[in-house]
């Protein structure tokens, strides 16, 4: 049954036609995906279902009858719920408190007062009609990536979704828990739950997906079906017939000790997130880092570029060591960072791509107290063009990109500073795999002139795709680290969870 039909929806930013008669049908208990590049229009058009934006033509029918959707509590009550790229929850309040968040509280007798019991009973019905089992009693920060994210589904059950979107679900969960959401998902599907899905990691796509329609440049090109999926053909689809390029894998090479960039000996962080760090990165070579969430990774960059503070252990950057590190302090010694929080950490949404760009690099295009706005401008374009960053102009402010254009302007900030190593956290997530392939690209061709790549990665395919030697983290520490020569997945997932366990036994 259909559930839910667009018919020749259309989208208009000022000059932008991001979305260009859209026709697509949703069925009751199966999962649609939706793929496409960076910029193709897939999130304009769940913030159309979703009563973010309106569109500027067209017509949504749900169940048959014509819906006019104005706002989100107008697609809430016709059962349609989205779990966005960026978590829709209070932090500091607790599970229980976030399942509610879009709900009135229930009120004990008289009114007087929050019925908190009534609230945790309905909860653990809640929990045990879908199967989840997630802790409602910690506050929503403490949780891990796929707790908070099957949180937000459990919140829209309760809500009774018929139509739940899911916009990038797996793109910080470790392997183990996208397999748990997957057959979450399942689960909801036959239940008669229609799923709307978005990702860019076309194996699970492909897995889990009844129909797949394909967005290029705001149109829709093709909807496939389950038993014509590959690879292959929904990439010639979305790149208009272009193949795909892959990268090669290099790490042929020992590193040579006399070369090393970076070494990081006994680190600790005050608050005990990370326990003992210790490794080396040399000159030309891809450092991968891998680690179950929770195990320490993002926490060991912070503290390196001085975002978390230490309390024991140094750093060192080609054999001197770096007292009280901090960001502007590691920018001068040619240390970048791309962290994996885009829009906390890396950018300023409300600024234009240049002045984002230009940020960190604003004194080397400043001459006499002025800025030097051709050089400024030729940079940026070079980085845009490098990136082919999908905007109106480099005075586009960075809040109107698509998610994966966001990170391509992280990246090229921080190519601008001229890097000698690159710390990356995450550099892929939410970038279409045509340019995923192009930052492989780009990465490896640095480490080959020279400079030294961390590459943390939760896509383990991805760090043995790119990596030389691949650095294990466990509980805070880091337990291993493996020359990439024949590795597997199981060598590296063994480790995590033998060490995992042995941590827990202690
Ligand atoms: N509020 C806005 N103002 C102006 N342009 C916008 C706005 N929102 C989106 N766009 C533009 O619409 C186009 C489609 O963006 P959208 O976010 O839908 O892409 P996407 O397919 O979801 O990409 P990604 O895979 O990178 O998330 C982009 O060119 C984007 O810059």
């Amino acid at each position: 049954m259909v559930l839910l039909q667009m018919k020749q929806i259309s989208k208009v930013f000022g000059d932008m036609k991001a979305l260009n008669s859209i026709n697509l049908s949703i069925e009751q208990g199966k999962i649609h995906s939706l793929v496409g590049e960076n910029g193709a229009g897939k999130s304009t058009l769940i913030k159309i279902l979703t009563g973010v934006y309106q569109s500027t033509s067209g017509e949504l029918f749900c169940e048959g009858s014509k819906v006019d959707i104005k706002a989100p509590k107008d697609a809430q009550q016709l059962g349609i719920h989205a779990i966005h790229q960026d978590r829709q929850l209070i932090p500091y309040f607790n599970g229980l408190e976030n399942l509610y968040l879009n709900d009135p509280y229930p009120l004990k007798r008289g009114l007087f007062g929050i019925n908190w019991r009534k609230m945790k009973a309905e909860a653990e019905l809640l929990k045990r009609k879908w199967g989840i089992d997630i802790p409602l009693d910690i506050p929503a920060f403490k949780m891990t990536p796929s707790e908070q994210t099957l949180l937000e589904i459990l919140r829209a059950m309760n809500s009774d979704s018929k139509i739940l979107v899911l916009d990038e679900p797996t793109a910080s969960l470790s392997d183990k828990e996208s397999e748990l959401l997957f057959s979450f998902i399942e689960r909801l599907k036959n239940q008669g739950v229609a799923i709307i899905y978005i990702s860019h990691r076309l194996e699970e796509v492909i897995r889990i997906s009844d129909k797949v329609s394909v967005l290029t440049g705001g149109k829709l090109t093709t909807t496939l079906n389950k038993d014509e999926l590959s690879k292959e053909l929904i990439i010639h689809h979305m790149t208009d017939g272009e193949a795909l390029r892959t990268v090669e894998k290099k790490h042929e090479k020992e590193p040579n000790n006399k070369d090393i960039l970076l070494q990081v000996n006994d680190l600790r962080t005050k608050d005990q997130r990370v326990k003992k760090a210790d490794f080396t990165l040399h000159s030309g070579e891809i450092l991968g880092v891998y680690g179950l969430a929770g195990a320490g990774r993002t926490e060991t960059l912070e503290a390196i570029y001085g975002l978390r503070s230490i309390d024991h252990g140094e750093i060192r950057y080609k054999g001197k060591p770096i007292l009280k590190p901090s960001p502007g302090k590691m920018l001068q010694n040619g240390i970048a960072m791309i962290p994996e929080n885009r829009h906390e950490e890396a950018l300023i949404m409300s600024n234009t791509i240049k002045d984002n760009m230009t940020l960190p690099i604003i004194s080397s295009v400043t001459d006499k107290g002025k800025i030097n706005k051709k050089k400024e401008d030729t940079l940026v374009d070079g980085e845009m063009e490098r990136f082919k960053i999908k905007a109106t102009s480099m005075k586009q402010r960075v809040a109107e990109l698509s998610g994966g254009n966001q990170q391509k302007v992280v990246f090229g900030k921080a190519l601008l500073t001229e890097p000698n190593i690159y710390m990356c956290d995450e550099p892929t997530q939410a970038v279409d795999i045509m340019t995923r392939t192009e930052i492989h690209m780009f990465l490896k061709k640095q480490s080959e002139l020279g400079d030294g790549v961390i590459f943390v990665s939760s896509d383990i395919n991805e760090i043995l795709e790119i990596s030389d030697r691949v650095l294990v983290f466990s509980e805070g520490k880091t337990v291993s680290v493996l020359e990439n020569h024949n590795l597997t997945t199981n060598e590296i997932l063994d480790i995590c969870y033998k060490t995992k366990m042995e941590g827990v036994a202690k």
